[in-house]
């Protein structure tokens, strides 16, 4: 069993000058019993070695833009050359023109593209463009999506889909939350009542195409389909978040796998080979709505910085050779058969959603589907699962609501390891 001595000493430290000891929540281990976060000294491919001398095989994969394994060699040469050319220019440069179009090749719909640096702000952005374009104001999510920090998105469902939300964080005003309205996914009626209910007030609805919020959960056939019908119908518009998406289960966006198009769409993650980064796109005449060109305001010192332009063109060539997404698929249905044999053979009450690569465990007995579904699991043994593998060496995010996502760096070696340990989670902690 593995010692963590240096990161419980890490952690006073930590907690005495970075707030909270995190630079983001959700790597706090709060939700699975407090435990001293894991101190990571280095990754490399598909592990993680931490700063006690533990290796664990990463399935964290640092929340999503990890894909092709950590320090992968060609994405390093492509930082390291363009570290030595500038990392900041503040102009135009050609590489962000290469790398834009190799975006738009793999997702036709974004005909006009803009960079930015986190997936919140793309979100962010693309909400204020659907309200330049309509002129209008309140938006439609759907409930357990997550779409980042900025104000307008970290907003509670009210008591039913003709309410308005309600903040989900201090410091957002009720006059935002006024301007929001949360209902369930996959819930066609819930949809379709808000807009009855806020009929010429809503300028988009915004939705993760298959979530990765809630775990992994994929759209009812024909659910995206009628998203599209119902908010272009009323005069809204259509907002894919692909933060975690594109990129992730085919090479493109969730809109070319499932064959539905968006109005605009925002990305991050992957995109930037592991670098800081976010993008949005979209049809050209609403992204003309943007400055220069039109009246909404968007801008960005680091915006399409020449370190990012590399990894990511790096990273995507990568992932444009043959083969890439077959493997994850194989490896994905390997590793979560093999989770299933398990599952069955010490009776653990879990069910998994997976989708190529990236799967999620639930532990508890029915499939989920909406968030309700994924909030009512059991977070309790959630937690002894998740200090059970990182007592042995496996490292998946701290939270019940988060996905496994396998890499290009995993071997069938790393999955057949994962087995061993899950079983001796299972057979001992259980
Ligand atoms: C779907 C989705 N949208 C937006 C974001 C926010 O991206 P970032 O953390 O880069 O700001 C996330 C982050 O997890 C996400 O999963
Ligand atoms: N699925 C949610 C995240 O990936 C959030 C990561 C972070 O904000 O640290």
């Amino acid at each position: 069993m593995f010692k963590h001595e240096n990161s419980e000493k890490l952690r006073q430290r930590s907690e005495n000058i970075i707030l909270g000891g995190v630079n983001s929540p959700s790597r706090s281990y709060k939700a699975v019993g407090g435990g001293a976060p894991i101190v990571m000294d280095r990754a490399e491919g598909a592990y993680f070695y931490d700063v006690d001398g533990n290796k664990y095989i990463d399935f964290l994969s640092a929340y999503g833009p990890i894909i092709t394994g950590h320090a992968h060699p060609h994405i390093h040469e492509a930082i390291v050359k363009q570290s030595a050319r500038g990392i900041l220019y503040g102009t135009t440069s050609p590489l962000e023109i290469e790398f834009a179009e190799k975006i738009q090749k793999a997702m036709p719909n974004l005909e006009r593209i803009r960079f930015v640096n986190s997936g919140t702000e793309a979100v962010m952005t693309t909400i204020r463009v659907a309200r330049a374009y309509t002129s209008r104001n309140k938006i439609i999510k759907f409930e357990g999506c997550y779409h980042g920090h900025s104000d307008l998105v970290l907003v509670a469902a009210g008591s039913g889909p003709s309410q308005l939300g309600t903040p989900d964080s201090a410091g957002v005003p009720q006059a935002v939350a006024d301007d929001v309205i949360t209902v369930p996914f996959n819930n066609l009626e819930a949809l379709q009542a808000a807009f009855v209910h806020f009929k010429d007030e809503i300028a988009g609805v915004l939705v993760e195409p298959i979530v990765g919020n809630f775990g992994i959960v994929e759209p009812h056939a024909g659910f995206l389909e009628k998203v599209n019908e119902i908010a272009h119908t009323n005069g809204a518009l259509v907002i894919y978040d692909e933060v975690i998406t594109a990129f992730r289960f085919m090479y493109g966006g969730a809109q070319d796998l499932l064959n539905v198009q968006p109005d605009l769409t925002a990305l991050g993650k992957i995109i930037g080979g592991g670098t800081p980064i976010g993008a949005y796109g979209g049809k050209k005449e609403i992204m003309e709505s943007v400055a220069p060109l039109g009246p909404a305001y968007q801008a960005g010192t680091m915006a399409g910085n020449p370190l990012s332009m590399a990894a990511g063109i790096a990273c995507l060539e990568v992932l444009e050779q043959d083969g890439v997404y077959e493997d994850l698929d194989k490896k994905g249905e390997m590793l979560v058969d093999g989770l299933n044999a398990l599952i069955e053979k010490y009776g653990i009450k879990a069910n998994i959603n997976r989708k190529i690569g990236a799967f999620s465990i639930f532990f508890g007995e029915d499939e989920v589907t909406e968030y309700t579904g994924a909030e009512n699991t059991d977070g309790e043994a959630f937690a002894t699962f998740f200090n059970g593998l990182i007592k042995r060496g496996v490292m998946i995010a701290p939270s019940k609501y988060e996905a496994w996502f396998i890499t290009t760096a995993h071997t069938y070696e790393d999955i057949e390891a994962t087995l061993k340990i899950v079983e001796d989670v299972f057979k001992n902690d259980f």
